[in-house]
């Protein structure tokens, strides 16, 4: 991102109108110093009235160009920190929604977080006032020596402040490190249990939770404030001692120059000219050296973002078959999740021609779910291989495999928005189609409830809305469009007799529309539509088995 953003100030057409007004706000900075040697050398010879005349009009004049050229160096420095902000957030979207699921699990939380705030990390970063900071910050070597061309000692002295305080800042940088990698893990950590306090308010106030949970959200919000401290005590020392070397740098000048002014080596007007000039090139690298803190977070949160962005590569390239059939088959398939001692499943094989029924059961924790995440690709086999029309599932292009699958997992998500939006996705299906569906799965009553009718919010934290109506709305948005395959994660968990009676309408629609099946439950209706049955629960085998299925034209009922 910080390379991303150098880049475009390096790139941008409007880079040499930064430059050059970068130059000449420095340039016109060196007014003030230039006024106060002219006035104090000049106005005994020339006298006090016209010096003074002459040389505020210049100095104003020069104070009103710069104003001018920092406003005009703003638009410039928000136009490209505008950019450099989108470009950020949609790296952010595009990491965590086609990255390859399993890989991005293997991220601590606390580093994926962290990588979905780097858009505001980086904010903090990208100021106006930290860049002009940095675009400024050459010209404090300019200062300096125009303090040294005017006396050598005190713009050697300007340097040496302006180094120190940059070693300081980076100092302070390797000191905040630990306190950023704590408290990125704490605040993660709160985060979480603030999540949970949000969207779990009714458990929260019926169960007895509130010891373990107070206990564990004091220890997040200690660790995620006292790691907070520890920083801002480091900021505040790294403030502290620029301080304190300005201070010095002060008395320093004023000592050694009002010296040489003596010796008659140096003049008052020259003295005070210097001092301008010094202190300006310390105030510059003094704004630089602050910038310690925010660089390291925005660093962070870049690396971070980037470990997440790594496997993106994999699941944009893969082939992209001309016609899909919709057979699917698992070879000597394995699967285990880290540190799990045993696998969860081992030697799977299972054969899906096209238009049929594969029904998984088994009791809950068997791994139904785990072996539906393999066969969609979320998840990857750890020996053997699953594929699609005959090509293994990972030599695919996700997007490509993404419009052939329909899937209802077993928690019922939607995202904030209206129920259209969420059942239709970024597909072109007409309204009749869904209405009709909506019909078919007794669900009209629900939609005449409210008269703004597909159009009615529905947000992603929604509780008012039924468990049962949640599970066939996931449903119908499964099996709308037109998916060679869909799988149904425990598609009547919740549902209550007429909720089965819809699973059974929709079944039957599905098997008439001659689409492949993958269906995990342990319901009889379900189980004898299927042309093949896994039973996850024979360990570490599972069995498969063709039992004799119900014709289809004798349709599935509850
Ligand atoms: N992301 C994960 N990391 C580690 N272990 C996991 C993960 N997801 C599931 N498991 C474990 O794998 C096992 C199988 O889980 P899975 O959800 O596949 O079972 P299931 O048969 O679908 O169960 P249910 O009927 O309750 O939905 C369980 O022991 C579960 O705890």
């Amino acid at each position: 991102m910080i390379r991303a953003l150098v880049d475009r100030l390096l790139t941008s057409p409007r880079t040499p109108e930064l430059l050059a007004s970068t130059v000449a706000i420095n340039v016109l900075a060196l007014g003030s110093s230039l006024y106060s040697i002219h006035l104090l050398n000049r106005y005994v010879t020339i006298g006090l009235a016209p010096t003074l005349i002459t040389l505020t009009l210049g100095v104003l004049l020069a104070i009103g160009f710069e104003v001018l050229l920092r406003k005009q160096r703003q638009n410039v420095l928000t136009s490209l920190i505008q950019e450099a902000d989108t470009d950020a957030s949609n790296r952010v979207f595009s990491a965590f929604s086609t990255t390859r699921y399993e890989p991005l699990l293997q991220i601590p939380l606390a580093e994926r977080r962290e990588a979905l705030g780097a858009p505001a990390t980086m904010q903090q970063l990208t100021s106006i006032t930290n860049l002009a900071a940095i675009l400024d910050l050459p010209y404090a070597l300019m200062f300096a020596l125009g303090a040294m061309l005017l006396y050598w000692p005190l713009g050697l002295f300007g340097v040496l402040a302006c180094g120190l305080a940059l070693l300081l800042g980076f100092l302070s940088e390797r000191e905040q490190r630990g306190a950023a990698e704590d408290y990125a893990k704490a605040n993660s950590r709160a985060q979480q249990l603030g999540q949970f306090l949000l969207t779990a308010g009714e458990a929260v106030r019926c169960l007895p939770l509130i010891g373990p949970l107070s206990r564990r959200w004091g220890e997040a919000q200690d660790g995620s404030l006292g790691s907070r401290r520890t920083s801002m005590n480091l900021q505040a020392l790294l403030q502290q001692s620029i301080q304190n070397v300005g201070q010095l740098l002060s008395v320093v000048v004023y000592a050694v120059g009002a010296m040489a002014v003596v010796r008659g080596d140096f003049t008052t007007g020259g003295l005070i000219g210097a001092n301008i000039l010094v202190s300006r090139a310390f105030a510059v690298c003094s704004r630089a050296a602050y910038l310690a803190d925010p660089l390291l977070r925005a660093g962070r949160a870049d690396a971070a973002l980037r470990k997440v962005e790594v496997t993106e590569a994999a699941s944009t390239a893969g082939v992209t078959p001309a016609r899909f059939e919709g057979h699917l088959s698992v070879s000597d398939v394995s699967f285990s999740y880290p540190q799990q001692p045993v696998p969860l499943f081992e030697s799977l094989n299972i054969d899906l021609p096209p238009h049929q029924v594969l029904v998984l059961t088994g009791p809950n924790g068997s791994g139904k779910s785990t072996l539906i995440k393999l066969m969609l690709g979320l998840l990857s086999p750890g020996r053997g291989l699953i594929r699609a029309d005959g090509i293994e599932l990972r030599q695919i292009s996700q997007g490509w495999w993404r419009s052939q699958i329909g899937y209802a997992p077993q928690d019922a998500v939607f995202f904030d928005g209206t129920l259209r939006e969420n059942l239709l996705l970024d597909r072109d299906i007409a309204d009749e189609t869904v209405l009709e569906l909506i019909r078919e799965i007794g669900l009209e009553s629900f939609l005449a409830s409210d008269p703004a009718g597909l159009d009615r919010p529905i947000a992603s934290h929604e509780t008012g809305l039924a468990t049962g109506l949640r599970r066939r709305f996931v449903l119908l948005r499964a099996v709308l469009g037109d998916a060679r395959v869909v799988f149904l994660d425990d598609p009547t968990e919740g549902l209550d007799q007429a909720g089965q009676a819809a699973v059974a309408k929709l079944l039957n629609r599905l098997l008439t529309e001659k689409r492949t099946l993958v269906i995990a439950s342990n319901e009889g209706f379900i189980l004898r539509a299927a042309d093949v049955v896994v039973d996850m629960s024979k360990k570490p085998v599972p069995s498969v088995v063709r039992p004799n299925r119900t014709p289809p034209e004798a349709g599935v009922t509850p």
